[in-house]
This record gives C-alpha cells, sequence and structure tokens, in this order.
C-alpha cells in the first residue's frame, strides 16, 4: 500500500465505489431538503392566463391613444373584476373594466392602466396616461412556459423549489432516499454526555459531531455508539453497522499507536482495505475499507482531524449517494490578513473566517489550529487550503479558501 495518498486521488478512488441511493416519492412538503430524483416538466403555464400586475383599469389601447392630462380620455366603468373570477362581458370601445391585481385580463382589453393615473366619478374614469397596447399585462407562461423543464434531478428541494412545484399543482415529487450513514465511536478513553466525568475520561464527541455532519450533508446518521478499543467488539459493531446502513465511519484507532485496530477490526469484519492516510493535516490517519459494496471510513480520533477529514473526504461521497449533482463547496481566492509561519511538506487545512474588507475577500485564522481543538471551528466559516511546502505565509498573500459557512455572514466578519 502506497503511503499518503493526495486527497485528490483518494477522493477519486472512494468516489467510485459509491452508488446514488434509491429514490422515493413524497408529498410535497415533506420532500423539503432532499434532492430531486425526477424531471420536472411544466405541466401548465405560469401564470396561466394573461393577468393584471397592477389595481387599476383593464381598456383598449386606441381609446388612450392620444391621453393626457390636459386631455383625458373618459371611459364608461363596465364592471370590477376581482381576482379569482373572469368579466362578465367585454372592454368595447369606449368602455373600461376595473381590474385588480391578479385578475385575468378581460376579452377585448390590450393594455392596463394603475389607479394612480386616473380619476373615477359616478360611472365614468378619466384617464390621464397613453401607454402603447399590451402595457401592463403578465401574459400567460411569462414565468414558465408549459412544457418546459423547470427542475432537474440533483437540485435540493428547498423553498423556491417547493413554491415552484406548488404553483404547478405537482402535489408529490420523487427524490432520493437519504444515504444511511452509521458513525461509531472506539477508544477506552470515551464515556457518554450524561454524568460525571471520570478520571481520564473524555465525552464522546465525535459521535455527536459526525452525525450533525451527515445530517448537513444530506444523510441519515446511524449511531452505533461507542466501544473500547477491542479489535472483536469493534468488529462486531462494524459488521453491525454494514448491516444497517449504506456507509460506515468510524473514529479512533487510525493512527500507528498500540490501541490502533481499526484495520485490524476491518478486516475481521471481512473488509478489503483500499487505503490508509491521506497527505493533509489534520485528518492524515483516515483508514479506507470497503465490504458488501460499502465504504468503511476510519477516521482519526482528533475531534478537529475528524470533522476537517468529513468535510473534504467524506462530504462529497455522502452528496453523491444523496443523489446531488454537485458535490463540492465552493472555492475562492482569499488574502491572509495575517502571517502563516508554520512549515510543513504536507497539504495543510486552516480553520478561517473569510469576509469582505472593501470589496476584497481577507481571511484570518479563527483560533488555534490542533487536531485535536475544536474551538477554532466555532468562529470558522472556511477552511484554507494550504498546499505542502508553501508555508510560511506573509499578510497579503493570496490562498485559496473552501467556504464552509454562510455566505451571508461574510460581509459583517471583520473590521
Ligand atoms: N506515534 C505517532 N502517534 C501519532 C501519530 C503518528 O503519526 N505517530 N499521528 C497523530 C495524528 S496526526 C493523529 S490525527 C492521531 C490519530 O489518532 P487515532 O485516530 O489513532 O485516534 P486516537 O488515538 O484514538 O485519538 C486521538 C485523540 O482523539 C481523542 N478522541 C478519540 N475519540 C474521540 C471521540 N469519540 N470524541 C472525542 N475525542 C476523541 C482521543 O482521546 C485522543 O486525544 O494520532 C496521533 N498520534
Ligand atoms: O493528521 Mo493528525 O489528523 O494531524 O491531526
Amino acid at each position: 500500500m502506497r503511503e499518503m495518498l493526495p486527497l485528490e486521488t483518494a477522493l477519486e478512488l472512494l468516489l467510485e465505489q459509491v452508488k446514488v441511493v434509491e429514490k422515493e416519492v413524497l408529498e410535497l412538503l415533506s420532500a423539503f431538503q432532499r434532492v430531486l430524483a425526477q424531471e420536472v416538466f411544466a405541466p401548465s403555464n405560469q401564470p396561466p392566463f394573461d393577468r393584471s400586475p397592477l389595481d387599476g383599469y383593464a381598456v383598449r389601447g386606441a381609446d388612450i391613444a392620444n391621453a393626457s392630462p390636459q386631455t383625458p380620455a373618459r371611459l364608461k366603468v363596465a364592471e370590477t373584476l376581482p381576482a379569482g373570477y373572469l368579466a362578465k362581458g367585454r372592454v368595447e370601445a369606449g368602455t373600461a373594466i376595473r381590474i385588480m391585481t391578479g385578475a385575468p385580463i378581460p376579452p377585448g382589453a390590450d393594455t392596463v392602466i394603475r389607479f394612480e393615473d386616473t380619476r373615477e366619478n359616478n360611472g365614468w374614469v378619466e384617464i390621464f396616461v397613453s401607454l402603447a397596447p399590451g402595457s401592463n399585462i403578465v401574459r400567460a407562461g411569462e414565468d414558465i412556459r408549459q412544457g418546459e423543464l423547470v427542475l432537474k434531478p440533483g437540485v435540493l428541494l428547498d423553498a423556491p423549489e417547493i413554491g415552484v412545484l406548488a404553483a404547478l399543482g405537482i402535489p408529490r415529487v420523487e427524490v432520493f432516499k437519504r444515504p444511511r450513514v452509521a458513525i461509531l465511536s472506539t477508544g477506552d478513553e470515551l464515556v457518554g454526555l450524561d454524568g460525571e466525568l471520570p478520571p481520564g475520561k473524555i465525552r464522546n464527541s465525535n459521535l455527536y459531531a459526525l452525525a450533525a455532519s451527515v445530517l448537513k450533508a444530506g444523510g441519515e446518521p446511524v449511531l452505533l455508539g461507542m466501544v473500547p478499543d477491542r479489535v472483536e467488539e469493534i468488529a462486531l459493531k462494524i459488521s453491525e453497522g454494514l448491516r444497517k446502513a449504506d456507509m460506515l465511519l468510524t473514529t479512533g484507532g487510525a493512527s500507528v499507536g498500540e490501541y490502533d485496530m481499526i484495520q485490524e477490526a476491518m478486516s475481521r469484519a471481512g473488509a478489503r482495505l483500499l487505503f490508509w492516510k491521506i497527505d493533509m493535516k489534520p485528518g492524515t490517519p483516515v483508514v479506507a475499507g470497503e465490504a458488501e459494496g460499502k465504504l468503511i471510513l476510519g477516521l482519526s480520533g482528533n475531534p478537529a482531524a475528524a470533522l476537517i477529514s468529513f468535510e473534504v473526504l467524506v462530504r462529497p461521497l455522502i452528496r453523491k449517494m444523496a443523489g446531488f449533482t454537485n458535490l463540492y463547496r465552493p472555492r475562492v481566492a482569499v488574502k491572509l490578513l495575517e502571517d502563516f509561519r508554520k512549515k510543513g511538506r504536507q497539504r495543510r487545512f486552516l480553520r478561517a473566517r473569510v469576509g469582505l474588507i472593501e470589496g476584497q475577500l481577507w481571511a484570518s485564522l479563527s483560533g488555534v489550529q490542533s487536531p485535536g481543538v475544536m474551538k477554532s471551528f466555532l468562529a470558522a466559516n472556511s477552511l484554507l487550503d494550504i498546499p505542502g511546502g508553501r508555508a510560511p505565509l506573509l499578510k497579503g498573500e493570496e490562498v485559496e479558501a473552501i467556504l464552509t459557512g454562510d455566505l451571508t455572514e461574510l460581509e459583517t466578519i471583520l473590521d
């Protein structure tokens, strides 16, 4: 087995192994935040009919051709037309229909004049402006044409997509199931969240951080809990994970220490080893295996290393399984707001905050970068991707940032 694969090589190898999960049909609102699995062609025009975008008067353009404040056109108001109804009659020469926003344009009319440009008195309306025929009419299909491909498989069904499907009268859609991702923490030092912390022990935080990450990536976490550093127990849990889920993540025991037994446990559970170690820091030790067509990824026990491995390696895999077309986060060029002096031959991912200063994106490190430190994630909205051998870096140098956080935060971050 070769030492330390480049991240892209490892990712390519793993992406080849994963398949998109099955599909299911859901009621529209249950499909919110799911990935669309079908093409959606518009069954009808949106809007379905020519309509008024204003409260005003539907008229014939010819009748108001010479209207002005000095020489208003005088038209007989034939009826009032609210949204949701059809006009009883036509707009004949010399008449107008009072029309509300969203109401269908009555036959005979080709223009709508807004209330502000008119004055009504005793069943007659004076029009003070002349508009070209066709003005102020929203045409049927102006938004979406019947037969048009509106949504493609692989998109996330967010609020606008749900709204468009509802507007088109589509009550159910085919979406991808959520890939189930089993998570197992290994380590004698681990205890759960309740109760006193015994001496020498730590909380099993990786289970929760990874479960939340799986949810965010579009997967469904299957919590396998924690096991002590014993090969047989780990192997049994791996087998359980293979039965219950489409992919399995473990943390701990991925390095070279005496108790690092994930590789051994994977083999006992019948897995084929794909690789161990990726050229990145944090997150070098990743044991990748495959069994029954399912991936098993043994991530570092170090909490920050595990989360960074998840971000750059596991997230794209889950996104592929979940049916997304876009697997990756956006990457942008940023300038460093401070020096980063630590040399290193390995590629590094640094937790950072990216924000705008006078139209330029800048990055400042969000705290301590050690693989066991979590707090620096709290202020981070990105990972800086520093190629091996590139550091030391000086303030003002350009580097690449992977945007992991909310873009809306960008403007408020730096002063
Ligand atoms: N002699 C060497 N030692 C280490 C090397 C090395 O190359 N040679 N690599 C270091 C690097 S880099 C990393 S990263 C870690 C990876 O360690 P493991 O994956 O074997 O993880 P553990 O040793 O089990 O744990 C590391 C650290 O994380 C804590 N931990 C473990 N599980 C959890 C959990 N579920 N929740 C929260 N924290 C957890 C654990 O207590 C340790 O502090 O190895 C270095 N060593
Ligand atoms: O590879 Mo370890 O993950 O540096 O921290």
